[in-house]
């Protein structure tokens, strides 16, 4: 039978009072316990009343128990009677999150957990027969071919860890027996950890992106057993090189702060000790396996508060825990006559187990519930009911066990009981039989139906708050895209308006040089033409030099025609803008200096005073020049 034990876990500050009754569980004896459903939890509701359950374990452990209680009652005898016969062995504690599996296990420094109580025995039971690494390499490595790392040089730079470990005086009078002084012992030590359904090495460094590579099992070379292939293992020479590395190891371990842990495990660890005892002068070695596991807590979304990541490591948390629970089922069901196949290939842990030998049957196999009796009722009771399955397995690891639970052994022994007492009585014990079966699976369908009532709301608060989430997330997406557009646009329109700020500004200026310039030509033409009327006055009066007359006007207009081009072209090139009128033609015209063609002598004539002399118009500078040194603004632009 798969042992199994219940430690009741310790509220903080609890005092250490007489009454058996903790939360909702009250410890009727040494082995026995009663949980009263609350009426908060969800088996008062669908009961509506209060409702008891009585279970039975090998052992109960009251929160008052210590460390080394656990210990003594749990591991010590799974080590003397196993491991110093060459047995391999195994302890898994089960519960729901943060009931108390991490600190049986490992434990603070001042209260060391059985991992570190376990090691240290060992060390005690082997002192003075340890075998070097050298001795035990070389006889080792032909067992298998696993990668092995030294103790020593591996924690090179890692702190001591002191612990407060027992006297040799506890560990004398737990072990009166002493192991084979005729052999070398050594003790070698491997982590695997189970993390989303795939096993992992825990001494494998990951790479510079956290990845790991996940290992499969492998058949072993000596045995019907499956091992994790390529997993490392460690040479550990004494106590404290042992506690260093699996201190260090925790320190790698997965784990979160969760509402029902603050340092919640998300995988679940298997510390394997594996003690090898060999005979160098004969050239023989064996070995034996003890395996601690420290399974994740089982976890109610609801309660663990959990999402994302989180969420999918319990699920996947969850759903190895009812593998386990399902295969050990089906083992007690076997065990029954029944046939039901173990459905331990849904999932690494099971797999693990069975194929490490374990559950099948090979090994001495202890389960050690953790219970919080200050936690949630309804997950706490769905745990006792797994444990309750596990008690009734009775592993095939000896063939009068085998025989014993055979269904033909079964049968023979109603045949031989039936031969021997009354038809009546053979009808009773069936009839009691069936009674028995009935009511468990009356259980079995109210359990059932109470999971399912439970997970269907799980999903639907699930859901709901998913798509909150969901939700949520798109409208904050929208929003963000919202205010960026916003920026942007805002960004965009102080651009243009700073922009069109400059074109106003150089068209202003531009403007402000054409004026001058046009009333600079204004001016020019006002002089010119002032002049010729003063000229042709006087040319009038002058009749008699008509001649001097017809070439004078002749030269104006030539000078008035090419004055004329240029106000054009300047207009041409500036738009239909029209400043001044058009300038009309001299009729006459007399030229100061003598340029114009057909030049004759004429009499001095009186002359009118001007302001401005124009330029002669080979002097002048083309007008299109001028424009065109103040026409760099782009009117179309804008
Ligand atoms: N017997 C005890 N005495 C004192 N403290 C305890 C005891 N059991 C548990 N605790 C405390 O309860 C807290 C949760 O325990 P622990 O981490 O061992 O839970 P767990 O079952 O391993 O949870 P998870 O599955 O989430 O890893 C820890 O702070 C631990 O110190």
């Amino acid at each position: 039978m798969i042992q199994t034990f219940l430690r009741v876990k310790r509220a903080p500050h609890q005092k250490e009072d007489a009454s058996p009754t903790y939360g909702f569980v009250t410890i009727l004896n040494d082995d026995e316990i009663i949980l009263e459903s609350p009426e908060d939890s969800h088996a008062f509701r669908v009961s509506k009343a209060k409702t008891s359950e009585k279970t039975s374990f090998s052992k109960v452990f009251s929160p008052t128990c210590s460390q080394w209680d656990v210990f003594v009652s749990i591991c010590a005898p799974l080590l003397s009677k196993s491991l110093f016969h060459m047995h391999d062995a195994l302890l898994f504690t089960l519960g729901v999150s943060g009931a108390g599996k991490t600190y049986t296990l490992f434990g603070p420094q001042d209260h060391p957990g059985v991992v570190y109580l376990a090691l240290d025995a060992l060390f005690y039971n082997i002192r003075g027969r340890e075998a070097s690494f050298p001795v035990v390499e070389s006889l080792r490595s032909k067992l298998d071919k696993c990668k092995i790392l030294e103790g020593s040089k591996y924690l090179k730079n890692e702190p001591s860890f002191p612990i407060n470990v027992p006297s040799p005086d506890s560990y004398a009078s737990l072990f009166p027996e002493k192991p084979d002084q005729s052999f070398q012992y050594a003790i070698y030590l491997s982590f695997s950890e189970i993390y989303n359904d795939r096993i992992f090495d825990l001494l494998e460094k990951s790479s510079f992106f956290g990845h790991r590579h996940a290992l499969s099992l492998k058949k072993s070379t000596t045995s019907d057993k499956k091992s994790v292939a390529g997993i490392q293992k460690v040479y550990v020479a004494d106590p404290q090189e042992a506690f260093r590395l699996v201190y260090k190891v925790l320190q790698l371990r997965k784990s979160t702060s969760t509402k029902s842990n603050s340092v919640s495990s998300r995988s679940h660890l298997v510390v394997s000790i594996e003690l090898f005892r060999l005979q160098p002068a004969k050239n023989h070695i064996e070995s034996c396996q003890l395996d601690l596991v420290d399974l994740a807590g089982s976890e109610r979304t609801r309660s663990a508060e959990t999402s994302g990541l989180l969420l999918r490591e319990g699920a996947s948390i969850n759903k190895s825990l009812l593998t386990l629970g399902q295969c050990l089922e089906a083992l007690r069901r076997k065990h029954d006559g029944r046939q039901h196949i173990i459905p331990f290939r849904q999932s690494k842990l099971t797999e693990l187990l069975f194929h490490s030998g374990h559950l099948s049957g090979t090994a001495r196999t202890c389960m050690l519930v953790n219970i919080d009796p200050l936690g949630s009722f309804d997950e706490n009771a769905q745990v006792m009911r797994y444990s309750a399955n596990a008690r009734e397995i009775i592993p095939t690891h000896s063939s009068y066990t085998e025989n014993i639970m055979s269904p033909s052994f079964l049968r023979g022994a109603t045949h031989s009981k039936s031969a021997q007492s009354s038809n009546s009585e053979t009808i009773l014990l069936q009839s009691e039989q069936l009674q028995r079966e009935n009511e468990c699976l009356r259980q079995l369908l109210a359990d059932a139906d109470s999971e399912m009532v439970n997970l269907e709301y799980e999903i639907r608060e699930q859901m709901t708050r998913e798509m909150e989430e969901r939700v949520s997330q798109v409208e904050q997406t929208f929003l963000n895209r919202m205010l960026e557009e916003t920026a942007q646009g805002i960004e965009y329109t102080d651009q243009k308006i700073e922009k069109m700020g400059e074109w106003v500004r150089r068209l202003q200026q531009g403007n402000k040089e054409k004026d001058e310039c046009i009333a600079h030509l204004e001016h020019i033409i006002e002089a010119l033409q002032e002049e010729n009327n003063n000229k042709e006055t006087n040319a009038l009066q002058d009749t008699s030099n008509i001649h001097y007359i017809d070439n004078n006007r002749r030269s104006s207009r030539k000078l008035h025609y090419e004055d004329k081009q240029a106000i054009e072209e300047a207009h041409n090139l500036h738009g239909k803008r029209k400043l001044w009128p058009e300038p009309t033609l001299l009729q006459s015209s007399e030229t100061e200096e003598d340029e114009g063609e057909g030049k004759t002598e004429i009499a001095p004539k009186k002359k009118t005073p001007s302001p401005l002399k124009p330029l002669s118009p080979s002097k002048r500078p083309p007008i299109t020049k001028m424009y065109s040194q103040t026409a760099d603004v782009d009117i179309n632009q804008l």
